[in-house]
């Protein structure tokens, strides 16, 4: 055994070796631990630096999850809400049930405690890590191979699932933190189902995990979500958990719904569900995407506009160059404004109260 193995085998802590080796290990490895009361046996793979499963060792499973964090690096709240996820898990202290996929995205930009390095690796998934995107994203980087390498990942995790069983469900929680305050500080972006129905028993989960406001897409993207949900039909998500801190000063008593919903489902205790009511729910669709195309972009509210700010019909919110970006609905809202991205890229969303129906 490797001292990388033992050490990881003895401390249980992933985070901090992918953090050691921010793009890729030496070598991958893999091991069996037992769970301390119930002795029930699980595999455990490392397959490269940030990305481990889990899987049960001789018991049927009937779902294959995915919980990643840090596709962006500054993103904290939810990696560390992973690494303890996967230390229980290494050290035997929570049982496992189902097959079980972790993702630490961007560890040398967690490394810098920024977004990225060079490049946004949440408009790099479905291709989009071998198009050229406009200004500041040259063809070859660090991040597109990672992005190249995490499609990769998911794509075989899904695929060896579907040789255990026919029937198995496919789930991905993609989560994030936002830059600025929001009125309401947790909440999913839920991708472009293509004229699928949404899933309220989706909504139902998230609301477990405290997250009761959904913004719904409808067009595709090339993030992270939306790539596990049209390829791989998966239940996906983007999920934003409070605002953008430093490792080590996210408060994570706002996190302990969320860490015991996931603990719950990866363990296979029951989610006591209260009957689906859309009054539980915020929903909005998404309304227009504003993308920068000029250098002279500037957002015309201030930094502390907290998101799901409503601003008046012809409201000019954003200067594009010569274009003013106005409202254009009743209780049309921000969402992500960042007027610091490359030319090409999403620089504000705005959305819209609506209804599941
Ligand atoms: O707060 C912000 O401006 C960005 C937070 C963030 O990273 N959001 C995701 C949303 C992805 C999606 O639309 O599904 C992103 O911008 O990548
Ligand atoms: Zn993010």
């Amino acid at each position: 055994m490797d001292n990388i193995q033992q050490q990881l085998q003895e401390t249980g802590d992933f985070l901090s070796l992918t953090r050691q080796y921010e793009w890729s290990l030496p070598n991958g490895f893999s091991f069996t631990v037992k769970h301390q009361s119930s002795q029930t046996k699980s595999k455990v793979t490392v397959l490269e630096t940030g990305l481990i499963t889990f899987e049960p060792i001789e018991r049927s499973t009937s779902k294959d999850i995915i919980l990643s964090s840090g596709v962006h690096g500054n993103e904290t709240a939810p990696i560390e809400i992973c690494a303890k996820l996967v230390q229980q898990l290494i050290l035997g202290k929570l049982e496992l049930a189902e097959r079980v996929l972790f993702i630490f995205g961007n560890p040398a930009a967690m490394n810098i405690a920024e977004r990225f390095v060079e490049e946004n690796m949440n408009r790099l998934f479905s291709g989009g890590h071998s198009i050229d995107q406009g200004a500041g994203s040259g063809l070859i980087n660090k991040e597109r191979h990672r992005a190249l390498l995490l499609e990769n990942t998911v794509s075989n995790f899904y695929l060896e699932g579907a040789k255990l069983s026919a029937s198995r469900q496919r789930f991905h929680y993609d989560l994030h933190t936002a830059i600025r305050g929001a009125k309401y500080d947790k909440f999913a972006v839920y991708p472009h189902t293509h004229g699928k129905a949404r899933k309220t028993e989706q909504l139902q989960f998230l609301k477990a995990c405290g997250v009761n406001t959904i913004l719904l897409s409808n067009s595709p993207t090339t993030t992270f979500s939306y790539y596990s949900a049209h390829q791989f039909g998966a239940d996906a998500f983007t999920v934003e958990l409070g605002k953008v801190k430093p490792f080590g000063e996210n408060d994570m008593s706002e996190f302990a719904q969320v860490k015991s919903t996931l603990e719950k489902f990866i363990s296979g205790q029951p989610l006591h569900y209260s009957a689906y009511d859309e009054n539980d729910f915020n929903i909005f669709v998404i309304s227009q995407i504003i993308n920068r195309t000029a250098d002279n972009f500037r957002l015309n509210f201030s930094d502390d506009v907290e998101n799901f700010t409503d601003f008046p019909i012809d409201y000019v919110l954003a200067q594009d160059g010569e274009n003013e970006i106005k409202v254009k609905k009743q209780g049309e809202a921000i969402i992500f404004p960042n007027a610091q991205v490359a030319i090409g890229q999403r620089a504000l969303l705005t959305v819209v109260p609506t209804t599941l129906a």
